[in-house]
């Protein structure tokens, strides 16, 4: 089984790191991407992996072919070698917005697509991936691409009209919790607190809550109720976030972020058509 990357960014890094821990030797992966070299030295340094600045051959070795450009790239990279492309590879696209036809169409073929949408806690075996397949694709394809993305976290099979929600809730999650623990970060150093303990502080309160989440099982509101002693801290604290419409805003932004994942896909078919 050999495993074609193109594009060597954060997403396939993520992917590389955590599927080459566990079910595939780093030398079934071939990654390429645009032109920066130092960038594929990089990778082959790091994991192990083979590089290939021939697109077209690094296409024509694969079994599975992994898309891994930003969206507005995917024409122009496919188009170029869509001949090295075969109907018994998988393509299994990264791409946010971007449909299983439209990838089918770039190549001109009934290609088999499935259309993955992981986050980068994958490089650590934590991904929340969804997976859709597309209309070439069989449920052994499905199959495969769900063994795939196991290795690296946990794997749920939606309809494709769902990626664009997942997208905007677990694929761009990670980034929310991060800029939430930016916050606190930059709250303990005006309160006072030393930077190394706050950081120690904060990430545990993350890891605790999150393993509350799902040992306990119990409804986030009540966890936080738990929390919230009457006329305490928390109530103090919460009725802050309240003003600051600190809930609208995050429904608000999962939603502008779904919404953008719909407009990168029309983006990219307005531009090919
Ligand atoms: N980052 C994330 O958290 C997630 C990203 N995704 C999806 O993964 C994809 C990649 O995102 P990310 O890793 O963040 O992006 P990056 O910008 O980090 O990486 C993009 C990669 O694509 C390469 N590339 C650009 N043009 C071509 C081309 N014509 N042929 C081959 N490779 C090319 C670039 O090469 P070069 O450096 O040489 O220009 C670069 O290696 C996106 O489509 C995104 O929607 C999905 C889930 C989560
Ligand atoms: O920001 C993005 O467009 C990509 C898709 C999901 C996470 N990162």
């Amino acid at each position: 089984m050999t495993i074609t990357f193109l594009g060597a960014g954060s997403m396939a890094e993520a992917l590389i790191s955590g599927v080459t821990q566990t079910l595939y030797e780093p030398k079934q992966m071939i990654v390429t991407n645009r032109s920066r070299m130092e960038r594929l030295t990089y990778m082959q340094q790091t994991y192990g992996v083979r590089i290939e600045t021939n697109k077209e051959q690094a296409v024509k070795e694969a079994d599975i072919v992994i898309l891994a450009m930003k969206p507005k790239d995917v024409a122009e990279s496919l188009t170029p070698i869509a001949h090295a492309f075969h109907e018994q590879q998988l393509i299994i696209s990264l791409l946010a917005g971007v449909t299983t036809d439209t990838i089918a169409s770039l190549i001109g073929k009934q290609m088999p697509v499935i259309r993955a949408m992981p986050n980068t806690s994958a490089a650590i075996g934590q991904s929340a991936t969804a997976l859709a397949q597309g209309a070439y694709a069989t449920d052994k394809h499905v199959h495969m691409a769900k063994e795939l993305f196991e290795t690296v976290g946990i794997v749920t099979i939606v309809d494709e009209k769902h990626l664009h929600a997942v997208t905007g809730l677990s694929g761009s999650g990670p980034a929310y919790v991060y800029y939430l623990v930016e916050a606190m970060e930059k709250a303990a150093d005006e309160i006072g607190l030393e930077r190394d303990i706050a950081k120690e502080l904060i990430l545990q309160t993350i890891i605790g809550a999150a393993h509350m989440l799902k040992a306990t099982n119990k409804h986030p509101s009540v966890l936080r109720k738990e929390v919230t002693s009457p006329g305490g801290t928390t109530e103090a604290g919460i009725g802050v976030l309240e003003r600051y419409r600190y809930q609208e805003a995050m429904i608000a932004c999962i939603k502008r972020a779904t919404e953008r994942s719909k407009e990168l896909g029309e983006a990219l078919l307005s531009s090919v058509q």
